[in-house]
């Protein structure tokens, strides 16, 4: 049993009903379950194959899921970054591993279900990438047709790949992704589509069984910090929303310090837990190489901040050259490939150990969020290209001299 419920005035509808925000002052919704009412146990979820599934009780979706088998994502643990900052304790769970490469699965596969549930005839989504690739898969699967509205010029190419060749109809607009989001909301207000972005609730309680995976994959101990690179913030406030449900059902004892970090050219989150802030001023420019989180004004920013305030988190920002640094290092000092945004997490730790702003006992989980193929230019732009050569071996002994 559950119910829709506004993050700002409490206000409740129905689940049923086709709604995003708040009809009374305009907030977004989030799913509210009755806890008390919810008969599971740690040892049952422990004895089901790790996945989004596991923890189903927890989930809107009655019937059977439109699924690619999402989840059970790797969780490493980043021995040589992390001796080499002092961090016996750090960890990557690699989203990246996901059917089509990010975190956007998870959320996915609930957000598809419920739209096949509530008899929704298309779907559709704004995206920086990942949330198109993995809507137009999730839609194929469903056999939804599937609308999505990128911000030309700045989706990684691999993530373009995957949308058309999923078959979803792609449209290219002259703006940012922040517009590209309000002509989609509008769109499927007008038109009747089934909107999956991050304001849509049932998407993010998939995304909120990353948190609980990272536990059962660590033995069920609440690790100190859960880090994740932060957009539109809908993953981080999904997270803390799966970890307070824990926390109520008596499953953990305590919550991780959520920790958000930002590129330097887009960080409206990070000022606005450096202010104290209220509310978020959004930034009518983001840039950065990490077009993931090239998003300046986060939808879900009034959660995040909830989030990160009530764990004694915090939030930092990232440069661009931070940011490929710790893609280069994750690649070749731990064989972990991920894209730019995901990167971001890994390095805004760097930053905070080196400033000695984090204990250095902590136990702490980088969500890295999405997988290297995603952006080949990026990747191509650091690195030495392939040398070509005559095929002799006496070229090949130069070569390699
Ligand atoms: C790879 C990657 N990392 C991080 C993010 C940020 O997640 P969120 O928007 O939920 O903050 C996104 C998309 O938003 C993404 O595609
Ligand atoms: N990085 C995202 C941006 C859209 O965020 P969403 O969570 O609201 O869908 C993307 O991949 O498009």
């Amino acid at each position: 049993m559950y119910r829709l419920v506004c993050v700002h005035c409490g206000a409740t509808y129905s689940p049923d009903q086709i709604i995003y925000t708040c009809n009374r002052c305009g907030h977004l919704l989030t799913v509210e379950y009755d806890l008390d009412g919810i008969n599971v146990s740690r040892d049952e979820w422990n004895r089901r194959p790790l996945s989004v599934w596991r923890y189903r009780e927890l989930l809107p979706v009655r019937g059977e899921p439109v699924s690619l088998q999402e989840g059970g994502t790797p969780l490493y643990h980043l021995k040589k970054i992390g001796k080499e900052l002092g961090l016996s304790e750090l960890y990557a769970k690699h989203e990246g591993m996901n059917p089509t490469g990010s975190f956007k699965d998870r959320g996915m596969t609930v957000g598809v279900s419920m739209a096949c549930e509530l008899g929704m005839k298309s779907v559709a989504c704004a995206s920086t990438g990942n949330t198109s690739a993995s809507l137009a898969a999730y839609a194929a699967k469903g056999g939804v047709p599937c609308v999505v509205l990128l911000p030309a010029g700045k989706v990684a190419l691999g993530k373009v790949a995957q949308a058309l060749m999923h078959g979803a109809r792609v449209i290219s607009i002259r703006g940012n992704f922040d517009r590209a989001l309000e002509m989609v909301h509008e769109l499927c207000i007008s038109h009747g589509l089934y909107l999956l972005n991050s304001v849509n609730p049932y998407r993010l309680e998939g995304q909120k069984t990353i948190g609980f995976e990272a536990i059962d994959q660590l033995g069920g101990e609440v690790p100190d910090r859960i880090v994740l690179p932060v957009g539109n913030a809908g993953n981080i406030s999904a997270v803390y929303k799966g970890l307070r449900e824990l926390e109520t059902l008596g499953f953990i004892d305590r919550l991780p310090m959520m920790t958000g970090i930002q590129a330097a050219g887009s960080q409206p989150v990070v000022k606005a837990i450096e202010q104290n802030l209220e509310v978020l001023v959004p930034e009518s420019a983001p840039e950065t190489v990490a077009t993931a989180i090239r998003i300046g004004a986060p939808v879900n920013a009034e959660k995040a901040l909830v989030a990160i305030r009530a764990t004694g988190g915090t939030a930092a920002s990232v440069t661009d050259e931070e940011i490929l640094a710790m893609q280069r290092d994750l690649a070749r000092k731990e064989g972990i490939g991920v894209e730019p945004a995901s990167a971001a997490s890994v390095a805004g730790i760097r930053k905070l150990a080196e400033n000695g702003l984090i204990d250095k006992d902590e136990r702490i989980v980088c969500v890295v969020t999405g997988h290297l193929l995603k952006d080949p230019e990026t990747v191509v732009r650091q690195c030495e290209p392939p040398i070509e050569i005559d095929a002799d071996l006496s070229s090949l002994l130069s070569a390699l001299r």
